[in-house]
């Protein structure tokens, strides 16, 4: 069973900074012992505001004593296997990036948690035994704005999470950098937080706008015991919570502080549910952040947090909450286990440990059997066991099981693979297909409606066609009478013009002859009237045949518009041609579609024919594999993960070339190192007998005493070259190579 373990709470006050003192130069906490603080408060009744972490660290606590106390057991930890999360939470500006890196990789003193953490990392490799090959990983990133950026490698802006069995939670395809000694993960460190979102607010001049995360993986093989396993060590930063009017965050600012509010938020509501003994939810899924913290809250971790405060009045508030934020983490529980892997000769070792076990008991169930013979006893059948020596001495070929269960395994997932494609295929078919049958839907609706509308106007051509030939008889009808019409009007235009003559003489001879006689007056007067009468009888006709000529006039006006009409018509009928060239070209082209879909519902048929033909092999290779894991015994579980064990040793075999790489350059280096060093000691031996020599000729009584000066100036000498970490337990230390991005 795993053994449940609590989250370590610590919390650490930074000094009062210059805009505090400002303010005040009082404190708003004080410290009643080493591990509780109380709370001096403006607002509530201070009694109540006690608080008991695991230790409290006043603003005078130094780097050092911090990591010593709080951070090293977990290094420890990571060292024995375990996975490890180092997490610090607090207000922004009350020290969370000082405590986690500090504030230089140069300066000792105030270096911080991480870079000391990984000094112990290496010391620990160094000491260990030389029978432990060691390889350090190293990744880093950071959650901005509810995106994971990878640090080492900024075009990474949106990583996933991912979780499996074997690796628990993960980020997929973040930079995994092998690193071999300190240096090459201070030079990685600089590297990622110039890369950092940081910027200047009213509370913190490098404010981190962003929730970092320093992940050191440590794997470890042992070729004595053939044990493997490895520790994870998450170190991470988070963005502190901010009171907007207190940072003045606007624009950029505040959509990130509104971001890493709401991130905090949901961090307190994961461990309020895991605290709370109620909820049987836990929402690690609501934010970037709990899902990636998923193992160390609640999970396979040995979880450290270390929450930050400000001592000023002027944050009290923020204080109490951070506060009371750690006093309520300290009951989460988590459940860390070793993580142990077995290796292949380590199952192998186990294995044939079993398979003695086996023969040495049957061997003692023979000498039973033999017993019960002679005793005259009948020995009992029993199922699975063969009663003959032979049998039990019969074994199972393990490597060749393991060779044949690879082959099936290598097959299957060809046959899975072709499957997958094969499935692909059929779904892009699929999809085409109900393409193609959406535009043919579509274009036989077109056709419909063309239909309709070129019977429409076919209707009504042949109507207008009819109304056409009886207007052209009207106007042949009125064009004559029209004509004819003309002529009269002509004619008595011709009359009228001659009357008035004959007026005009009757005028000027009756003015000429006034003073005549009575009866050619009253004769006169007669024949006046006469022609009045006639000329108003004219004037109707003219009346009348101006009647005629208006509405002959109005006749010729729809003539035009006859004529107009018979235009469109003509108009018609040559887009009625072109429609019918385009229906002609849409059935042309729906007969290719159609016959395309054909191929491809074809196609499909023989991809579903295919499809289900492997599948039929599929099965059958399933069950011939399924036949021959039956026959094995229960020790093929531990093969099957032995196989798994041997993919990711092969996976790994990369690690190990560098490693080897490393260790080759280390050796070239030692070589001509002592290379070097051995031409110098000659030349110093040639020097000595030069001067032996000399001072044997020059004192011959003091010949014994110079040898022994020169043989103790050799005792004194150190040797030059310096030599750096290794990467094998206890091995001296090998010189900085480049590092490998993998
Ligand atoms: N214990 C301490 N001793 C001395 N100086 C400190 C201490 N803690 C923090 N400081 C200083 O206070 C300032 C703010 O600290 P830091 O940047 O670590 O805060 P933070 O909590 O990470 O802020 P943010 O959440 O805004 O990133 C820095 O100048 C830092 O050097």
């Amino acid at each position: 069973m795993e053994d449940q373990a609590n989250i370590k709470v610590f919390c650490r006050f930074r000094p009062l900074n210059e805009k505090e003192l400002n303010i005040s130069q009082n404190f708003c906490v004080n410290f009643i012992n080493e591990k509780t603080v109380g709370v001096n408060s403006q607002y509530e009744n201070s009694e109540a505001l006690r608080f008991t972490f695991d230790q409290v660290f006043p603003p005078t606590a130094s780097q050092e004593k911090v990591y010593e106390i709080s951070a090293k057991q977990i290094v420890n930890a990571v060292m024995q296997g375990f996975n490890g999360t180092i997490l610090a939470y607090g207000q922004t500006s009350s020290g969370k990036t000082f405590t986690m890196s500090g504030s230089s990789l140069d300066d000792e003193v105030n270096m911080g948690i991480i870079p000391r953490m990984v000094t112990t990392v290496f010391d620990k490799i160094s000491e260990a035994e030389d029978c432990i090959e060691f390889s350090v990983k190293l990744s880093y990133c950071e959650i901005y704005l509810e995106k994971i950026k990878d640090l080492l490698d900024t075009s990474k802006t949106n990583l996933k999470i991912h979780e499996d069995r074997a690796r628990g939670v993960y980020i997929e395809g973040l930079t995994e950098q092998y690193v071999t000694c300190d240096e090459e993960v201070y030079d990685l460190m600089t590297i990622g937080t110039d890369n950092r979102e940081v910027a200047y607010t009213n509370m913190n001049a490098g404010s981190s706008r962003s929730h970092s995360l320093f992940l050191l993986t440590v794997g470890q093989t042992n070729s004595k015991d053939l044990s493997a396993k490895t520790g994870k060590l998450y170190l991470i930063d988070l963005a502190g919570s901010e009171k907007v009017s207190k940072t003045g965050a606007a624009g950029k600012r505040l959509e990130e502080a509104k971001n890493i509010n709401k991130s905090l938020t949901v961090l307190g509501q994961v461990i309020y549910s895991l605290t709370d003994g109620k909820s049987s939810h836990i929402p690690y899924r609501n934010s970037k952040l709990t899902r990636v913290l998923q193992d160390s809250l609640g999970g396979n971790s040995k979880t450290c947090l270390i929450v930050t405060c400000s001592p000023s009045p002027f944050n009290e508030a923020e204080t109490v909450s951070t506060l009371r934020f750690g006093i309520r983490a300290k009951a989460i529980k988590n459940k860390p286990k070793v993580n142990r892997e077995y290796t292949i000769p380590e199952l192998k070792l186990m294995l044939s440990k079993a398979q003695e076990e086996i023969d040495r008991k049957n061997k003692y169930i023979l000498r039973l059997e033999d017993v019960l013979k002679k005793n005259g006893s009948s020995i009992p059948e029993f199922d699975g066991i063969k009663n003959d020596e032979a049998g039990i001495k019969e074994k199972f070929d393990y490597d060749e099981v393991i060779a044949e269960i690879e082959e099936l395994r290598a097959r299957l997932a060809d046959e899975v693979e072709n499957s997958h494609q094969i499935t692909e295929e059929n779904k892009q078919n699929s999809a085409k297909i109900q393409e193609f049958n959406k535009e043919k839907s579509i274009i036989t609706y077109k056709c419909l409606q063309l239909q309709e509308t070129n019977t429409a106007i076919e209707q009504k051509v042949i109507e207008q066609e009819g109304l056409i030939e009886k207007l052209v008889l009207i106007k042949e009808h009125l064009e004559s009478d029209n004509q004819e019409l003309l002529k009269i009007k002509m004619t008595m235009e011709h009359s009228i013009n001659e009357k008035d003559l004959e007026i005009t003489d009757l005028k000027m001879h009756i003015s000429g002859n006034v003073k005549k006689t009575p009866e050619i007056v009253y004769e006169l007067r007669g024949q006046v009237q006469m022609e009045k009468e006639k000329n108003d009888e004219l004037n109707l006709k003219v009346k009348n045949l101006e009647a005629t000529l208006e509405s002959t006039l109005n006749l010729i006006k729809n003539d035009t518009k006859n004529i107009q009409e018979a235009l469109i018509k003509q108009a018609v009928e040559k887009e009625k041609a072109i429609w019918n060239e385009e229906r002609k070209s849409l059935y042309r082209d729906l007969k290719n579609r159609i016959n395309k879909v054909i191929e491809l519902e074809i196609t499909l048929d023989n991809a579903k024919e295919k499809y289900e033909s492997l599948e039929n092999a599929l099965t059958a290779g399933e069950k011939k594999l399924k036949q021959r894991v039956d026959l094995l015994s229960k020790n093929m579980e531990q093969l099957s993960t032995a196989y798994q064990q041997l993919l990711n040793e092969k996976a790994g075999s990369k690690v190990d070339l560098k490693v080897i790489e490393r260790k080759n350059l280390r050796l070239t280096d030692q070589v001509s190192s002592l290379q070097e060093e051995i031409k110098r000691l000659e030349l110093l031996q040639t020097i000595s007998e030069a001067k032996i020599k000399l001072l044997e000729e020059e004192i011959a009584i003091s010949s014994s005493a110079s040898r022994n000066s020169i043989s103790s100036s050799r005792l004194n000498r150190q040797p030059t070259f310096k030599c750096r970490k290794s990467i094998r337990g206890g091995l001296p230390m090998i010189p900085k190579t480049n590092s490998v991005l993998v």
